[in-house]
């Protein structure tokens, strides 16, 4: 049994250890450390997990690290750790968007490092993550990280480190998209007369239905798209109208916000 220590227990440690639960991994092997008292014990209770308020008793014997806290908690995390990981080279997990894998040997030393980008979804076993690994990391290791973010949806090993950055613009942060355009679904029906619930209630199916199909039939989003849209009929309105106002420029712009947002975090950490 994997003793594996979260450092940071908020909502990706959550919907982590979640997952991990859920697949049969016994909570006694899980600790979690938290300086918010409410949400530790929150995780004792739902869980059944071990929950500390410093993070050197969580890490205490654990094989598996997976830090789960804020890019910006970096530098206030890596003293107290640094000791503690030295001592039992464990496999170190970050799921921190941004931070890079030099930056984590720099901080913690070298060892066998998984950097990866999930995201919520991960809370109902929906995820999409991608990960990267150093070369300390040993096959039994990889199939360990693979393992946990598993529990959590589909994993997806990514070789070249400098895509993980494109990884969060497409999927770390890519669920906000999808609610803000089923925001924007919403507004449009309720400005048009339509009851909020009804509508909201309408586009949000309509991306679940459009999801499944998207993952489930084997066809391709173009595909999907042609069949939706018969000549000279509602949604080739619709797509024009996007074309028109340049839809496809306006994703590159927001996935390249994102990306560039990435590195950033990174850059701001070199500083400290
Ligand atoms: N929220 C998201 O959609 C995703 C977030 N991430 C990454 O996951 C990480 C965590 O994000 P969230 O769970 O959303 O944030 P969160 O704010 O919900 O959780 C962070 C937790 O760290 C705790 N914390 C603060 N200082 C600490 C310290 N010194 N030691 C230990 N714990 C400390 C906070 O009390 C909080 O509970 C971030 O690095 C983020 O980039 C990755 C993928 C998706
Ligand atoms: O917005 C963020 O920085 C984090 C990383 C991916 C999703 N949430």
């Amino acid at each position: 049994m994997t003793r594996i220590a979260f450092i940071g227990g908020g909502n990706m440690a959550r919907s982590l250890i979640g997952g991990l639960i859920r697949t049969g991994v016994a909570a006694s092997s899980i600790a979690v450390s938290d300086p918010q008292a409410e949400g530790r014990q929150a995780l004792a209770r739902e869980f059944g997990v071990a929950a500390y308020a410093e993070n050197r008793l969580a890490a205490a014997d654990a094989e598996v690290v997976l830090l789960a806290v804020k890019p910006q908690i970096m530098p206030a995390i890596r003293e107290e750790l640094r000791e503690v990981f030295q001592r039992q080279r464990p496999l170190l997990i970050s799921i921190a968007a941004g931070v890079r894998i030099d930056q984590l040997e720099r901080w913690f030393g070298a060892l066998p490092i998984v950097r990866c980008m999930p995201n919520t979804p991960a809370l109902i076993g929906a995820g999409a993550t991608g990960l990267c690994a150093n070369a300390r990391v040993s096959p039994p290791q990889r199939a360990q990280a693979q393992h946990i973010l598993d529990a959590a949806g589909l994993t997806r090993w990514v070789d070249d480190e400098a895509l993980m950055d494109t990884v969060t613009g497409i999927a770390g942060s890519a669920p906000a998209y999808f609610f803000a355009l089923v925001e924007a679904l919403e507004d449009a029906a309720v400005a048009q007369g339509m009851d909020r619930d009804t509508a909201r209630a309408l586009a949000a199916q309509t991306c679940l239905g459009a999801g499944r199909m998207l993952t489930e039939s084997g066809e391709s989003p173009a595909e999907l798209r042609r069949r939706v849209t018969s000549p000279n009929g509602t949604t080739q309105a619709a797509l024009e109208s996007f074309a028109r106002d340049n839809l496809a420029g306006i994703v590159a712009h927001a996935v390249a916000a994102a990306t560039r947002r990435g590195g950033e975090l990174a850059a701001e950490l070199d500083k400290t």
